[in-house]
């Protein structure tokens, strides 16, 4: 039985277990980097395309009246290189900020399809490294950012600073570590800022008001609003609470704010975006849908069509 999420002191805990960059240059870097690169080879500075960090990305999307549309997809399923080209149909539909996930073999705050999704990948042998120089290949090809979702201790495993500076290498912007203790965070967030790495944090509708000031605070990039108690995966309806949920973080923080959990059908995220939310997050519905086809290049197909039926209901 999946474990759910209650809060706690980061923002929510598993019952089970008692706790809770990018290379990326600045704009004017990018410039230098870029123009250096069209006068050294104008080839590379076709691929070359630096995106901006997840702030950077809300605010032109919030000049923009858009919401940000943030699908989710964990990496290998079914293998890499399905990933790899589905990176680039989510980018190319419309989604403005892509969750990458690194499948775990304990990952107790999913439910049965991101479960699933992490067996296969594993199952294929996908591991830190290889999703690493999957990406050193596919981030420059992208115009959206990556938030990397790597659940703690792998992360501990891997060494932090040697994790941070390995992610910001291959172009990776963002980093959410949704079992990470607000305590477990401190250590994170300092290797991660000096690695150009937004550490994005979660909160949850149990989360006490003090707590969840606590993590608006320390959030960077945006705030992750996790819509509703449990854990992972497709829901009938929308939590009919995430309008007052949101209104107690906006008297907290002005950063951006994306919900995420359950959103699984376009009048969802229409919803969602009409309460107010800076960005929605849908993942295992996208994820059913690319890891249970019948072949990779249906699964694709459909990952297509799925993704434009939410970007273009967010614009419509
Ligand atoms: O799958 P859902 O219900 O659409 O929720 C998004 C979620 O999948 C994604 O943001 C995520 C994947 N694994 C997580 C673990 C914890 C919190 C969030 C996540």
């Amino acid at each position: 039985m999946a474990t759910s999420l209650k809060s706690t002191s980061t923002g929510f805990l598993q019952l089970k277990k008692p706790q809770n960059p990018f290379l990326h240059h600045s704009p004017s870097q990018a410039s230098t980097v870029s123009v250096k690169t069209r006068l050294l080879t104008p080839m590379a500075a076709l691929t070359m395309t630096p995106t901006i960090n997840l702030s950077q990305t809300f605010t032109k999307l919030k000049n923009q009246r858009k919401v940000a549309f943030i699908p989710y997809i964990t990496a290998g399923d079914p293998d890499l290189s399905t990933t790899a080209q589905a990176l680039k149909v989510l980018n190319s539909s419309g989604a403005d900020v892509i969750e990458l996930g690194v499948p775990h073999s304990d990952p107790i705050l999913d439910g049965p399809v991101i479960q699933a999704s992490a067996t296969r990948s594993l199952a294929r042998g996908t591991n830190f490294n290889s999703i690493m120089s999957m990406l050193k290949d596919v981030v420059p090809q992208l115009s959206c950012p990556i938030v990397l979702f790597s659940y703690h201790n792998p992360i501990i495993k891997h060494g932090i600073e040697n994790f941070m500076s390995t992610i910001s290498d291959v172009g990776v912007h963002g980093l959410v570590v949704p079992d990470a203790s607000f305590e477990e965070t401190k250590s994170l967030r300092k290797e991660a800022v000096k690695n150009n790495v937004e550490l994005a944090l979660l909160t949850t509708p149990t989360t006490p008001i003090d707590q969840m000031k606590k993590i608006v605070e320390a959030s960077e990039g945006f705030v992750y609003l996790v819509s509703t108690v449990g854990v992972t995966g497709a829901r009938e309806s929308v939590n009919e609470q995430v309008p007052r949920l949101l209104r107690e973080i906006r008297e907290a923080t002005t950063k951006p704010v994306a919900v995420g959990f359950g959103l699984s059908k376009p009048e969802h995220v229409k919803q969602v975006a009409e309460w107010g939310a800076d960005g929605v997050i849908v993942g295992s519905a996208i994820v059913k849908v690319l890891g249970e086809a019948k072949s990779p290049k249906e699964g694709l197909k459909a990952l297509e069509t799925f993704t434009k039926s939410f970007t273009s209901a967010l614009l419509g």
